[in-house]
């Protein structure tokens, strides 16, 4: 069996929870967008030999613009994704021709290289990893009413992160099925658990976080000046 990886960063989305005109992806850290500081965090990983960042259609452009200003244009392709999440990681997968693959999002510059081979290696080992942390908090399941139905034990629980690591014609399997079923997911790892197979939890770092809201733009200038 061979063991080729390629990497999915998507980098498509509106970022509506951020709520500036600019899509957060396209957000200058320092004197980079953030999906560029993701993908030299990427291309610093040797075994990684081709690397697809899905964008908005009307993205692609300056996309590839970014990616050639930083020099990553002999690694790095750039292709159009979808509405949802899901949408833009499948585009990114049918152009890809590894044996595993990486997926990845574009606002979660602060992975390294070290979390990366680790869920490789995890992927390799188990056919599916992904990064998480335990959970800090109490976690509640609440009623729409806002009563608290139940608590469940915090020791269970993990934080789910990117990358996420799988055989890539299983994930391409997975994909497919979701669609032909209508369902729709918020990782990748919903949907290969749903057809009942296993997913490795790789322990991460809390400070890979995803960008989403004004707050962790704040932690992420915080992080950068601290030479994160
Ligand atoms: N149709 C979409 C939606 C999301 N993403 C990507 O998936 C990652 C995680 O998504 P999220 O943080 O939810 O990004 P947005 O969809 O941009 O944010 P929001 O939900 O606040 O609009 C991001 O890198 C985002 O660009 C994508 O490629 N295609
Ligand atoms: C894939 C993910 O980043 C794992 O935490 C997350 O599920 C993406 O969710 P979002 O709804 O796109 O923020």
């Amino acid at each position: 069996m061979n063991n080729s990886w390629g990497a999915v960063i998507v980098a498509a989305g509106k970022g509506t929870r951020m709520g500036y005109a600019e899509s957060k992806q396209f957000l200058l850290l320092q004197d980079k967008p953030i999906f560029i500081h993701t993908l030299e965090v990427f291309s610093r990983v040797s075994r990684i030999k081709e690397m697809i960042v899905v964008t908005g259609a009307a993205d692609v452009k300056r996309c590839e613009e970014w990616i050639h200003k930083f020099g990553l244009e002999a690694q790095v392709r750039v292709t159009a994704g979808g509405s949802e999440r899901q949408d833009s990681v499948y585009a990114g997968l049918k152009q890809l021709t590894s044996d595993y693959v990486l997926v990845h999002d574009g606002v979660r510059p602060f992975v390294t290289p070290e979390l990366i081979e680790n869920c490789m290696e995890a992927a390799m080992e188990h056919g599916a990893a992904v990064l998480a942390v335990p959970v800090k908090d109490t976690i509640k399941q609440v009623n729409e009413e806002g009563i608290i139905m139940s608590t469940p034990d915090r020791r269970s629980l993990w934080s789910i992160q990117t990358p996420q690591a799988f055989r890539l014609s299983a994930l391409l399997e997975a994909h497919e099925r979701a669609m032909q079923e209508a369902f729709l997911g918020t990782d990748d790892a919903m949907l290969i658990e749903r057809l009942g197979k296993q997913v490795k939890v790789v322990e991460g770092r809390y400070t890979n976080i995803k960008i989403t809201t004004p707050d962790d733009l704040d932690y992420a200038v915080f992080m950068q000046k601290r030479g994160e």
